[in-house]
């Protein structure tokens, strides 16, 4: 019986693609290197922000002192931006109340720097309490490592059968598999549903409505 639902955060519970991409895009222009189209991002989000850095630099992230100095002026960028057009996704703030109101623990583990995510869920989802809600800590491997959500199952007194994980990308998928936990994908993230059924997704909602009529099939 399923007692925590763990969710992704980017491109799952909130659309943070735009302002990612400019904060990226700054550090790539004072660093006179090309900027991409924000749709670019969907591929580049996923695996931790130096990932999602070195995919937008394309081979030039090989030049160390160069990489260094992108990420700074991300950094800085993105320290005051992260929340200038982040919002969540519909349906999903009705979709917590409703886990909630039934008993249900909710989590958030990110690949994103760790300092970001309260300051961000504030924002998106004022009302809901996240029983925990991690980002990318320096003691845990990154996802699709188990490391972390495991962790963060253990502290909330919950076992990985009594969990359930929902994601937007195979990252998701892969994270899910190597804990043992079930899982479902959403298809209005960042990577669409092909990615999430290729990668051995067993359901993908399309609404949060359906995301959370399926996840009580487990409750
Ligand atoms: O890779 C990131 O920085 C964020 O990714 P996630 O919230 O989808 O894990």
């Amino acid at each position: 019986m399923v007692k925590m639902v763990v969710f992704d955060l980017d491109g799952t519970l909130i659309n943070s693609l735009t302002d990612l991409a400019i904060s990226v895009n700054y550090g790539l222009k004072l660093n006179r290197l090309e900027e991409k189209p924000v749709e670019n991002y969907k591929t580049y989000v996923g695996n931790g922000r130096e990932m999602l850095i070195r995919r937008a630099m394309g081979d030039a992230w090989t030049d160390h002192e160069l990489f260094e100095k992108v990420k700074a002026d991300y950094d800085r960028h993105y320290a005051v931006h992260c929340n200038d057009h982040t919002a969540a996704y519909d349906g999903c703030a009705e979709m917590l109340e409703k886990l909630a109101q039934k008993g249900i623990k909710t989590g958030v583990l990110s690949n994103k720097p760790d300092e970001f995510v309260d300051k961000m869920l504030k924002k998106a989802f004022p009302n809901h309490k996240f029983t925990q809600a991690w980002g990318q800590k320096p003691q845990y491997k990154t996802k699709p490592e188990p490391d972390a959500l495991l962790a963060l199952l253990n502290m909330s007194g919950v076992t990985p059968e009594e969990c359930f994980y929902v994601g937007d990308s195979d990252v998701d998928v892969f994270t899910a598999n190597n804990a043992g936990i079930k899982m479902a994908g959403v298809s209005w993230g960042f990577r669409g549903k092909n990615e999430l059924m290729n990668a051995g997704a067993p359901f993908v909602a399309d609404t949060a409505e359906e995301l959370f009529d399926y996840i009580c099939k487990f409750i």
